[in-house]
C-alpha cells in the first residue's frame, strides 16, 4: 500500500464503511432546475452520507462551501471519436481539483482516448501535476483495476463494468467483479463499489466483499430512473434503461 499524506490518510477514514450519494442531474432531466446539486447534497448530509460524488467543476463550486466531507469530484465529456467521458483530459481535472474536489475521478480503462493514448495513461500525468490528490481510477473489471493501481491510482471502482465491447443497460451491480476487483487490489489500494446498488442490503453486501465504502446514485438522487426500474418489470421490461445517465 502506497504511503499517504495526513490529509488523504483523513479523508480514507471519513469514508470507511460509509455511504457516498452521487449527486447527478443533467439539464435535460426532468428533475432538473438551478440549485437542485445543493438540495440533493443537503439531502445525503441529513440521512448521513459520508461523502459526495460531483460531475462538473460548476456544480463542485456550489456545494463546496455546504461541507467539508469529502468530494468525489468528476467532469463527464462525451465526445463523438472516443468512448472515454469520465474526466478524460488534464484541463478537465485541473478544473474539477480548482473546483474544490478533494478525490480526483477518471476513467481508468485501456479504451482509447481522442489523443490517442490510453485512458488510463491519464494517472501518471495528474501525480506529476497534483502529487497531492487523491485519484479513482473507474475501471470495467479487476485488469483495469490492477494496471491504475499500478499506474498510481489510490482507489478504484468497478464503475463502468456495463461499458465493455458491447455496452449494456444491466440494471444490477456485479458482486462477483467487485470480489475480483477486491482480490487484485489486495495491498495497493483501496475499492469502492460503484454502479447499481440499488438497496441497502446490496451496499452492505459490498462491504461484506471487502469495500472500503459505497456510492449510490439513480437509487437516490434519479427519481425518474427509480421509477423506470419499477415500471419496468410491471410492464414486462417492454422499456429499457438508458445507458448513459
Ligand atoms: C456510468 C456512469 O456514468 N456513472 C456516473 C459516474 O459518475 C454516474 O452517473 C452514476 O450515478 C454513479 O456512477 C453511481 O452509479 P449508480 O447511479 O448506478 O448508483
Amino acid at each position: 500500500m502506497r504511503e499517504l499524506t495526513n490529509a488523504q490518510q483523513k479523508i480514507i477514514d471519513t469514508i470507511k464503511d460509509g455511504l457516498i450519494v452521487s449527486c447527478q442531474a443533467k439539464k435535460d432531466d426532468p428533475i432538473y432546475m438551478p440549485g437542485i446539486i445543493t438540495k440533493m447534497v443537503e439531502s445525503a448530509i441529513w440521512g448521513k452520507a459520508v461523502g459526495f460524488r460531483i460531475d462538473t467543476p460548476e456544480n463542485i463550486k456550489e456545494v463546496r462551501p455546504i461541507t467539508n466531507l469529502p468530494i468525489i469530484g468528476l467532469w463527464k465529456i462525451h465526445r463523438k471519436d472516443s468512448p472515454v467521458f469520465i474526466t478524460p483530459t488534464l484541463e478537465a481535472v485541473q478544473q474539477v481539483i480548482e473546483a474544490g474536489a478533494d478525490i480526483i475521478a477518471v476513467d481508468a480503462t485501456d479504451r482509447i482516448k481522442s489523443d490517442g493514448k490510453k485512458a488510463y495513461e491519464i494517472i501518471q500525468d495528474i501525480k506529476v501535476a497534483y502529487p497531492e490528490i487523491l485519484i479513482l481510477a473507474d475501471v470495467r473489471n479487476e485488469k483495469e483495476a490492477e494496471q491504475a493501481l499500478e499506474a498510481g491510482a489510490h482507489m478504484v471502482a468497478p464503475t463502468l463494468y456495463r461499458f465493455n465491447e458491447n455496452p449494456k443497460s444491466i440494471d444490477s451491480p456485479d458482486f462477483e467483479m467487485l470480489a475480483k476487483i477486491v482480490r487484485a487490489s489486495q495491498g495497493r489500494g483501496f475499492v469502492l463499489m460503484e454502479g447499481k446498488i440499488n438497496t441497502p442490503e446490496e451496499a452492505i453486501e459490498s462491504l461484506y466483499l471487502g469495500a472500503h465504502a459505497v456510492v449510490v446514485g439513480s437509487a437516490i438522487t434519479r427519481p425518474h430512473l427509480t421509477t423506470l426500474r419499477f415500471s419496468r418489470k410491471m410492464n414486462k421490461y417492454e422499456s429499457t434503461m438508458p445507458l448513459f445517465y
